[in-house]
């Protein structure tokens, strides 16, 4: 981890102190991740194995993976590989986004079209009992409580979790997009992995908006 002081961002909003300070004992935090190009399974696999092997981040633990049908973003792209994966660290906020987006470059992670199709997407969707408003890192992460993508895989880990107080089982039952949320059974992952045919149910489109440069 390098000396970064990460309780000043070079840009925005004035620092929130609490974001860059690392916890007395390590904290419960909440990872999502989502791919839908190249070769998710394998993508996925690689982010919770590169975070198990991180210092400063223990008990990790990974949920059944979910085949979700794309929430917004432009038209025509591939279904997504979602996963949540649960932690502990005393690691600050801020690092442990830096964490997230250090995983996103590691799979060439690009931004160009918003909610656009990405090799991977790490969000930190809770970090304890942190709640901020700062645009770079918000806390829990402000569309979490909406997204079955997201809290479905987490209540297949934990049926008991909660966020920001509220059941996330009663989040899910009411999130728009749950009809789009497929488990991928333990049957397929396995077959599936160490193969590139993670796939999309329906097929990308090779002139779909937003699809990232290889
Ligand atoms: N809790 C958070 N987790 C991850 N990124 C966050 C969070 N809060 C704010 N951000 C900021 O959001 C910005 C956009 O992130 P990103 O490109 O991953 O968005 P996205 O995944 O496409 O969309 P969404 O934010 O709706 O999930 C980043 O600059 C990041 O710093
Ligand atoms: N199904 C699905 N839809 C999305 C996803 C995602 O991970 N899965 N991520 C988004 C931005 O983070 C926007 N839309």
């Amino acid at each position: 981890m390098s000396t970064v002081d990460w309780s000043h961002p070079a840009e925005g909003p004035a620092p929130i102190p609490e974001l860059g300070a690392r916890p007395d004992a390590p904290v419960a935090a909440v990872l999502a991740l989502g791919a839908n190009l190249r070769e998710p399974a394998q993508t996925l696999d690689a982010a919770v194995a590169a975070l198990s092997a991180l210092p400063h981040i223990t008990d990790v633990r990974a949920s059944p993976r979910a085949v979700t049908t794309p929430v917004g973003g432009p038209p025509g792209q591939p279904d997504y590989l979602n996963q949540v994966v649960t932690l502990r660290t005393d690691l600050a906020p801020w690092e442990l986004l830096a964490v997230a987006h250090r995983l996103e470059q590691d799979h060439h992670r690009r931004r160009e079209v918003r909610w656009g199709a990405r090799t991977l997407d790490v969000d930190v969707i809770a970090y304890g009992d942190v709640r901020s408003d700062h645009p770079d890192l918000t806390l829990p992460h402000p569309r979490a409580a909406e997204r079955a993508f997201v809290l479905l895989p987490w209540l297949w880990l934990d049926a008991d979790a909660t966020l920001a107080g509220t059941p996330v089982a009663d989040l899910a039952a009411v999130a728009a997009d749950a009809p789009g949320v497929r488990r991928q059974e333990p049957e397929r992952h396995r077959l599936l992995a160490g193969t590139d045919d993670v796939a999309p149910l329906r097929p990308a489109r090779p002139d779909a908006l937003g699809r990232e440069a290889t």
